[in-house]
C-alpha cells in the first residue's frame, strides 16, 4: 500500500526532497497541468489543453500506476494505487480530463511529501550519531595523535578534554569529572565519573579531563545500538498496524466493487448513467483508506524514536501498545527498587567463633559467588586486609546461598531458610535475626551441618526517588505496583513499606517470579516486570512487558527485554506508563478522524455533493492531518 511502502529501509539517510523522482514527477505534472488550465482560460484550443492534462496525468502516474499493476499482477491485490488509477482513467474516460489531471497530481505529491515525512521522523533518531565525535585523541607509541573514531580499537587508550564529547564506549582509568551522558540514558544530570567507572559514547565531558580504555567500537558502542535498534523497531508493525494492513487487504476491492455496483446498478433503474459514473469516481475515491493505513505507522515511528532520544528503547510497537494496556507493574527488589549495591552493616559471630574467623570463612566462600551479597561481604573482607584462600569445591544454590570446603571443613553461607532446610538449630540467631530483617536489612548466615558460626547483616537502601517514582506510577494509573524479591519477607516488607509499594512477593526463586507474574495477570490484569534482566530473566519474558533498567552498559538487559531504559533511574517507568498512554490516545484520534472523513466523503460521493477534484483535496488533506496528529509523538 502507498502509504506504508513509503517508509524506506532503515539505514539509509533521508533523501533530499529534490533528489527524489516521485516529488519531481508529481511536480512536473503539477506544472502541465497549470499550464493546460491556465491555457484553456486565455483560448488555447481544447485538443491541445487534453494534450497536457493527458501528459500531467502519465507524468504524475507513473510511479503510483506502476506500483498499482505491481501489486495486481503479482501480489494479486487491489490496493489503493489502483482505486485512484482506476478513478484517473474513469474520469478521463469521461471527458473530464482536467479532473482527472488534477486527482494525479494531488494524489502523487502527497504520497511523495507522506513518504518524506515518513523518512525525516524515521531518521530523527540519527540525530543522536551527530552528537558523536568524528576524532579521537589516542595514546600511541608514547605520543598522542587524533584518529577517526571508526580506527579506534577496543584497548585503546583514549583522552575526553573538558568540554568535548565521548568518542567510543570505554572505562575511565584516569582523572575525575562529571558527564552528561543524556544523548544515551536520557539524563539531564551529569553523572560523576572517576577511574573505573563506564563512560558512553556522545556523552558531554564537565570540567575533568578523563583518559579511558575504549571497550567497544564506533560500529557496536551503546549508542550505535540504539539507533539500530529503534530502526528495527521501526521497521517492524504494531498490532493495530497488521490489523490494518489485513483490513485494507479486503476493503479496498470492496471500494472498487462497490464503486462498480454504484456505476452499474442505478442506470439499470433507469437513472443518468454518466452522472452515476461520475460519482461512482468520486466514491472510489473518497473511499480509499489512505488516512486509516498512514495513521497507525506514522505514529509509532514517531513515538519510538522520540523514546529512543530519551534513553528509552522500546523494540517495537507491539511493545509501545501494550505498555498502554498495563494495569500491574511488578518491580524486582534488587537492583531495580534498592541500589544494587549492597554493604555489610553488620557482622556477629556466634558459639564463640571470631569476628576476623567469620570474615575470612565467609569472605573464602564468597570469592567464588557471583551475587551482589557476596560482593559486599568480599567488599567489607578487603577492607578489613582480609584475604582468605578461595574456597574448594564451591556450589551456588540458587536462590538460597552456597557451601564448599574451607580449611578442609564443609561451611554453608546463606539465607536463614537454607540453614532451616539443613535442619541447623537455629535459637542462637533467631531474635537477632528477626529483629535485623525488621530494619530491612538481608541477614546471612555462615556455619556448618552442625550450627552457626556467625551472622553478617547487609543493607542495600532503596534508590533515591524510588517511593516518588512508585507513587507517580500509581497516579498515572497503575493500579498495583508489586515488589517481587528472592530476599526474606520480613526484610522485604521494610524495604516495600519505605517504597510504598501495595503488594510484597518474597522468598522467591527465578521460577516463583516466573509464576508470580503469571499469577498477577490472572488476578489483576496485564503486567509489566521491571528488573536488570539478570535473575529475572525468565519473568521479564514471561510479563506482557519485561523492562530492564539501567540497561546502558549491562548487554543482556539490553538484548532480553522488551523495553530497556538505559538510565538507572526509576522515574523514567511513570514517564513511559503515560509516554504509552499518549501514544495510544493519538492512535485512537488518530483512526477515528480518518474513519469520519471516509465516512463524510463516502455521503458526499453517492450523494453528488462532492467533484472529483474535492474528493480528492479533501482525502489527501485528512491524510495530512493524520500524519501532523502523529507527529506529535515526536515531542516528549
Ligand atoms: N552467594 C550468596 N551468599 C549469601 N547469601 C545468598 C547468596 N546467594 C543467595 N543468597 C541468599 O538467598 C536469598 C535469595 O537470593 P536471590 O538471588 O534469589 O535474590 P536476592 O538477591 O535477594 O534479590 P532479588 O530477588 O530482589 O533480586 C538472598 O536474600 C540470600 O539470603
Ligand atoms: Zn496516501
Amino acid at each position: 500500500m502507498a502509504c506504508t511502502d513509503s517508509c524506506g529501509t532503515p539505514g539509509t539517510p533521508p533523501p533530499r526532497p529534490w533528489r527524489n523522482a516521485k516529488v519531481l514527477t508529481s511536480i512536473t505534472s503539477g506544472l502541465l497541468l497549470a499550464i493546460g488550465f491556465s491555457g484553456s482560460r486565455v483560448g488555447l484550443p481544447e485538443p491541445q489543453a487534453t494534450f497536457l492534462y493527458v501528459t500531467a496525468i502519465a507524468v504524475g502516474g507513473y510511479f503510483f500506476g506502476r506500483e498499482a499493476l505491481e501489486e495486481l499482477i503479482k501480489e494479486r491485490e487491489i490496493g489503493i494505487e489502483l482505486l485512484m488509477a482506476t478513478a484517473a482513467i474513469v474520469a478521463g474516460l469521461l471527458g473530464e480530463w482536467a479532473e482527472a489531471a488534477t486527482l494525479v497530481f494531488l494524489y502523487s505529491i502527497s504520497e511523495a511529501a507522506e513518504g518524506y515525512t515518513g523518512e525525516r521522523a524515521r531518521h530523527a533518531i540519527r540525530a543522536l550519531m551527530d552528537l558523536s565525535p568524528k576524532t579521537a585523541l589516542v595514546q600511541r607509541d608514547g605520543g598522542e595523535i587524533r584518529v577517526p573514531v571508526e580506527a579506534l580499537r577496543v584497548g585503546d587508550i583514549f583522552i575526553v578534554r573538558p568540554g568535548e564529547a565521548v568518542p567510543t564506549d570505554g572505562e575511565v582509568i584516569a582523572g575525575q569529572s562529571s558527564v552528561n551522558q543524556a544523548p544515551v540514558t536520557g539524563e539531564s544530570v551529569p553523572v560523576e565519573k572517576m577511574p573505573g567507572t563506564k563512560v558512553f559514547a556522545a556523552s558531554l565531558n564537565g570540567e575533568g579531563a578523563l583518559t579511558v580504555r575504549a571497550t567497544k567500537t564506533s560500529a557496536d558502542n551503546t549508542l550505535a545500538r540504539i539507533i539500530h535498534l529503534v530502526e528495527a523497531a521501526q521497521a517492524s508493525k504494531g498490532r493495530s498496524q497488521r490489523f490494518i494492513e489485513h483490513f485494507g487487504r479486503r476493503y479496498s476491492p470492496t471500494v472498487l466493487g462497490t464503486g462498480i455496483l454504484l456505476a452499474l446498478l442505478p442506470p439499470l433503474f433507469g437513472q443518468p448513467w454518466g452522472e452515476w459514473m461520475a460519482r461512482a469516481t468520486v466514491f472510489v475515491v473518497a473511499a480509499a483508506p489512505c488516512a486509516l493505513v498512514i495513521s497507525v505507522p506514522i505514529t509509532l515511528v514517531a513515538a519510538l524514536g522520540t523514546a529512543g532520544r530519551h534513553g528509552i528503547l522500546i523494540k517495537g510497537g507491539v511493545h509501545l501498545e501494550n505498555l498502554a494496556k498495563i494495569r500491574v507493574v511488578a518491580l524486582d527488589k534488587t537492583g531495580t527498587l534498592t541500589m544494587g549495591r549492597p554493604s555489610v552493616t553488620n557482622l556477629i559471630p556466634l558459639c564463640g567463633q571470631s569476628p576476623q574467623r567469620v570474615l575470612e570463612q565467609a569472605a573464602a566462600l564468597e570469592a567464588r559467588s557471583q551475587h551482589p551479597l557476596a560482593l559486599a561481604i568480599l567488599q567489607r573482607a578487603q577492607a578489613e586486609g582480609v584475604a582468605p584462600q578461595p574456597a574448594e569445591e564451591f556450589q551456588s544454590l540458587p536462590g538460597l546461598g552456597g557451601y564448599g570446603q574451607v580449611a578442609g571443613e564443609q561451611l554453608y553461607i546463606g539465607s536463614p531458610r537454607l540453614f532451616q532446610e539443613l535442619g541447623v538449630d537455629p535459637e542462637p540467631a533467631r531474635t537477632l535475626v528477626r529483629q535485623l530483617q525488621q530494619e530491612g536489612k538481608t541477614v546471612v548466615l555462615l556455619g556448618s551441618v552442625q550450627r552457626l558460626y556467625g551472622l553478617i547483616a547487609i543493607a542495600d537502601p532503596l534508590r533515591p526517588g524510588a517511593a516518588e517514582a512508585v507513587a507517580a506510577l500509581k497516579a498515572s494509573g497503575i493500579e498495583r505496583v508489586v515488589m517481587l524479591t528472592g530476599d526474606n519477607n520480613l526484610a522485604a516488607q521494610a524495604i516495600a513499606a519505605q517504597a510504598g509499594v501495595d503488594e510484597v512477593l518474597a522468598e522467591l526463586s527465578p521460577e516463583d517470579k516466573t509464576r508470580a507474574v503469571a499469577d498477577l495477570e490472572a488476578r489483576y490484569g496485564k503486567v509489566a516486570m521491571v528488573g536488570d534482566g539478570v535473575n529475572d530473566a525468565p519473568a521479564l519474558a514471561a510479563a506482557h512487558v519485561g523492562i530492564a533498567m539501567g540497561a546502558a552498559g549491562t548487554d543482556v538487559a539490553l538484548e532480553t527485554a522488551d523495553v530497556a531504559l538505559m538510565a538507572d533511574d526509576l522515574s523514567r517507568l511513570p514517564y513511559l506508563v503515560r509516554f504509552s498512554r499518549r501514544n495510544w490516545g493519538v492512535i485512537r484520534q488518530n483512526l477515528a478522524l480518518s474513519a469520519l472523513v471516509i465516512g463524510t466523503l463516502v455521503a458526499g460521493a453517492v450523494s453528488g455533493v462532492f467533484t472529483l477534484p474535492t474528493a480528492v483535496l479533501a482525502h489527501e488533506l485528512s491524510e495530512f492531518a493524520v500524519i501532523a496528529s502523529g507527529l506529535r509523538m515526536l515531542r516528549a
